[in-house]
């Protein structure tokens, strides 16, 4: 046989209840009659304590009673046929009138004992249940309305009673081999002492009747009907991506109950624990859900571990000093003291050197427990055998659960990695030796995104999400924008990998989204956004949004973000740019970035730096990184220079080829930057510096290929109408090469830890003669590949190779361990 138990909000409404009639109806066809035990209507408990107090204090409860009274009759009067409504009303009625009596008694005496407060509050399961029975009875024959006060049995402990086992299970025994044939309908959390007197379970009670009951009949399973799917992996309003359990263990349920919805009350079902009976956790408002089970021993499962559970707040105390090293009995004083005290201690850790201990409590506990400890050890504080206790507030605490962790090395590294990783700091952990549970202490600010982290470290079958906050809407930023856009589903098919823009700034205005801005909307958004750009702004904004596996990057190219990336690595956010002033200004600045980033276990990744998307940097690292020495780097690494020296040939002009590379996308913003040399150098630096030269700007020697007139050109338009007028320094240039078959290529080299960058006239020998629109070339000579060359060659500038680039990077970045 089974037993069912419905919760409040089962109970709850017209629907709840027609609902839970169409389950009543699928078990009724079975051979064995189940057993149904009830709640009260959702909130009727909390309402009748609260008529209780106001009664205790000379307050007025009719109003309320009438409410209470109406709930009742309004289901009576939907779901029973006309003729069956009197009788319901009737029994109802009787107990609506003596229920009114105990207020008014407790009205007149102004006093209210745990003795009437139990009977006040056993009115609410009662009512629901001769409500339901009734209805039932008009379904289906045979149904029988058991007042749970006459089988359980308990002392007279008003308001937690303790349940006499033995005699309330033969009692239920007894009452159901005398009615077989019928289906019993109990209701849940009140029982009865040795006088008849009635008494309630305390928490959870009504899934502590079910337990009892179905211990007592030896059930198959015991199904709780709730209001959500099941037991979840996370708390699914701090975890969206959350999903229901199909299976797991009693001492999973007893680890994951922490959660702020609690679906059951683990202690409660002891009993069935006993017994090894299945509890089903079933939602009544969505019945195909096939439901969680909690089972002695579940079958493998593939999910490393079941759940993440949490508490949002507690506090810390931390008690240390020599006095405590070697000495036995120490912790036992004090968790004796805590006990007698009745504080309820969360989490204890004390590390082996035995100086310090530190647990957890309830914020409210605090400073009752700070008090009672100094009292207990004065003589040890006056004698600074022990330091004063620390106290700390606004932590949280995030448990991983499960028993696959046991045995299995690495789920710790898991945890750590993906807190670490995402900046948060953990105050204390505690692992026991049964190795089901891990719990950390962190920062109660942190305690949202710990837990997206930690869920999508440990669910690898989900996918896993990065916050990008991007700067810069120009060429770059919105190509990329646009690739995004275009390549989510697959990333999100293949990758597992979900990229949401939480933030986009450009030099005009700012906006934020943590659910992600639409990559379809993101121009009006930004344009209609009440934030004026202000970097410091977007970048604490960023900070304090708090987001898992958050990225910053830098599509911009001005100097002013650059002062901002060492706060971002600091908060423990990757930093990805395609700007290149950052890298390439002093060395100083440059080693900072890379050493502030690694320090806080973040990455900073600029691929986009030298030849666009072409893997140039990160051939370096991994040349560098596997212990290869750079001897001799050359290079053609101005995408612009390249495109001008490919098509400025026969008629063509200077001036608009450089138009045409402007257009192209291929320049910078300000196009004197390539043509300078300015974007070239950097872009040497940078490579010198990764190959481990700690060079400046100053050790780059470099020859210009425009005249003096264009060097000097105060303004783009200047530019501009100099290569115009300079015609004649271009042509020269141009027919020189022509003339011996040769031609023009700005080419820098690396040799010796010195830099430079000339124009040369090169003939079909060459390795860099055979190039064509905004290509790139570099050859690495090391000590690897010293007889021939590693060469990477191709498309160096241009807004969609670029952004790729910035995609790449961001795809790359380490959030998974
Ligand atoms: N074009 C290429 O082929 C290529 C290749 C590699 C790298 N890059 C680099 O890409 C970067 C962007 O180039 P682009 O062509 O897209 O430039 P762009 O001028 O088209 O866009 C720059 C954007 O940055 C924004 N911006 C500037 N300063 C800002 C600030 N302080 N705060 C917020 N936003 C700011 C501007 O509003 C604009 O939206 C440059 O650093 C460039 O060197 C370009
Ligand atoms: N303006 C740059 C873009 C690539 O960094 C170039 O022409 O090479
Ligand atoms: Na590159």
């Amino acid at each position: 046989m089974k037993v069912l138990k419905f919760g409040g909000t089962s109970v709850g409404s017209i629907a709840s209840i027609q609902t839970l009639l169409n389950i009543l109806g699928d078990e009724f066809k079975n051979q064995e009659k189940p057993v149904i035990v009830l709640s009260a209507m959702g909130g009727v408990t909390n309402l009748l304590a609260s008529m209780a107090e106001d009664a205790a204090e000379g307050k007025e409860f009719t109003a309320a009673l009438a409410d209470l009274e109406k709930r009742h009759f309004d289901v009576v009067k939907s779901l029973l046929d006309v003729q069956n409504q009197n009788p319901a009303f009737t029994r109802l009625k009787i107990h609506f009138n003596q229920l009114e009596e105990l207020l008014q008694g407790v009205l007149t005496l102004r006093e209210l004992t745990p003795k009437t407060r139990d009977q006040i509050l056993s009115f609410g399961e009662r009512c629901s249940t001769i409500m339901v029975s009734k209805i039932a009875a008009q379904h289906f024959k045979d149904v029988l309305f058991v007042d749970a006060v006459e089988v359980i049995k308990t002392d007279s402990a008003f308001g937690n009673a303790k349940v006499n086992t033995e005699l309330s299970e033969m009692l239920i025994r007894n009452l159901y081999e005398a009615n077989k044939d019928k289906m019993l309908i109990v209701t849940g959390f009140i029982a009865g002492n040795d006088a008849g007197q009635t008494t309630t379970l305390g928490r959870g009670g009504s899934d502590y009747t079910a337990a009892i009951f179905g211990s007592a009949l030896n059930a198959k399973e015991i199904q709780i009907w709730t209001d959500v799917n099941g037991m979840m992996t996370a708390d699914p309003r701090m975890v969206k991506k959350a999903f229901s359990l199909t299976e797991l263990t009693y001492t999973e349920a007893m680890e994951l109950s922490y959660f702020g919805a609690k679906v059951i009350y683990p202690p409660t079902m002891i009993p069935a624990f006993l017994k090894k009976i299945p509890i089903v956790i079933k939602n009544t408002f969505e019945p195909e859900f096939e439901g969680t089970v909690i089972r002695h021993d579940c079958k493998a499962s593939s999910l490393p571990i079941k759940g993440i559970s949490s508490i949002n707040n507690i506090s810390i105390l931390n008690l240390e000093g020599s006095g405590m090293v070697g000495k036995s009995g120490f912790s036992g004083r004090l968790f004796s003291l805590l006990a007698r005290e009745q504080i309820n201690v969360i989490l204890i850790t004390q590390s082996s050197s035995e100086h310090s201990i530190t647990f957890a409590v309830q914020p409210q506990d605090t400073e009752r427990a700070k008090q009672v400890i100094e009292q207990e050890f004065e003589l040890e504080l006056a004698a600074k055998k022990l330091e004063h206790l620390v106290i700390e507030k606004n932590l949280a605490i995030l448990a991983i659960v499960g028993e696959n962790m046991k045995q299995t090395p690495g789920m710790s590294g898991k945890l750590f990695h993906a807190l670490g990783r995402n900046g948060v700091n953990v105050r204390a952990i505690a692992q026991g030796s049964s190795e089901y549970n891990i719990s950390v202490i962190i920062s109660a600010n942190d305690l949202s995104k710990a837990l997206n982290a930690v869920h999508d470290a440990f669910f690898v079958q989900l996918t896993k999400t990065l916050h990008a906050f991007c700067l810069g809407t120009g060429n770059i930023g919105k190509t990329l924008f646009n690739q995004l856009n275009a390549h989510s589903q697959y990333l999100k098919d293949n990758n597992g990998i979900q990229v949401k823009i939480a933030g986009i700034s450009n030099t005009r205005k700012m906006t934020f989204n943590s659910d992600g801005i639409s990559l379809d909307t993101w121009q009006d958004d930004l344009q209609a956004s009440p934030y004026e750009a202000d970097l410091q702004g977007f970048i604490s904004k960023m900070k304090e949004m708090n987001l898992p596996n958050c990225v910053f990057i830098d599509n911009t190219a001005s100097p002013v973000p650059i002062g901002f990336y060492e706060q971002v690595f600091k908060a423990n956010i990757s930093v990805i740019t395609c700007n290149k002033i950052g890298n390439s200004g002093s060395y100083q600045q440059y080693r900072t970035f890379k050493d502030t980033a690694r320090t806080h276990g973040v990455d900073f990744f600029y691929e986009t730096n030298v030849g666009a998307g072409l893997p140039i940097i990160n051939t370096l690292k991994n040349l560098m990184n596997s212990g290869d020495r750079v001897q001799r780097i050359e290079a053609i690494l101005s995408g612009t220079i390249s495109f001008i020296f490919n098509n400025f040939k026969g008629d063509a002009n200077f001036h608009d080829v450089v138009k045409e590379a402007q257009e192209k996308g291929y320049t910078e913003p300000d196009p004197r930057d390539d043509l300078s040399g300015k974007d070239f150098m950097r872009k040497m630096l940078i490579l010198a510096r990764d190959a481990g030269y700690a060079m400046e700007e100053a050790d780059v020697e470099i020859e210009s290929v425009l005249p003096q007139a264009s060097l000097e050109a105060k303004s783009v338009d200047d530019f501009y109408a100099t290569l115009k007028t300079e015609d004649a320094h271009f042509a020269k240039l141009k027919d020189l090469a022509e003339k011996d078959g040769k031609v023009l290529r700005y080419i820098g080299k690396l040799e010796n830890g010195k830099v430079t960058i000339n124009l040369q006239m090169v003939d079909e020998n060459h390795p860099f003669y055979m190039l064509s629109g905004s290509d790139n070339i570099i050859s690495f000579i090391t000590d690897r590949y010293k007889e021939r060359p590693l060469v990477v060659k191709g498309p160096g500038a241009g807004a969609e190779v670029t952004a790729a680039g910035v995609f790449a990077d961001l795809i790359n970045l380490g959030v998974a361990p």
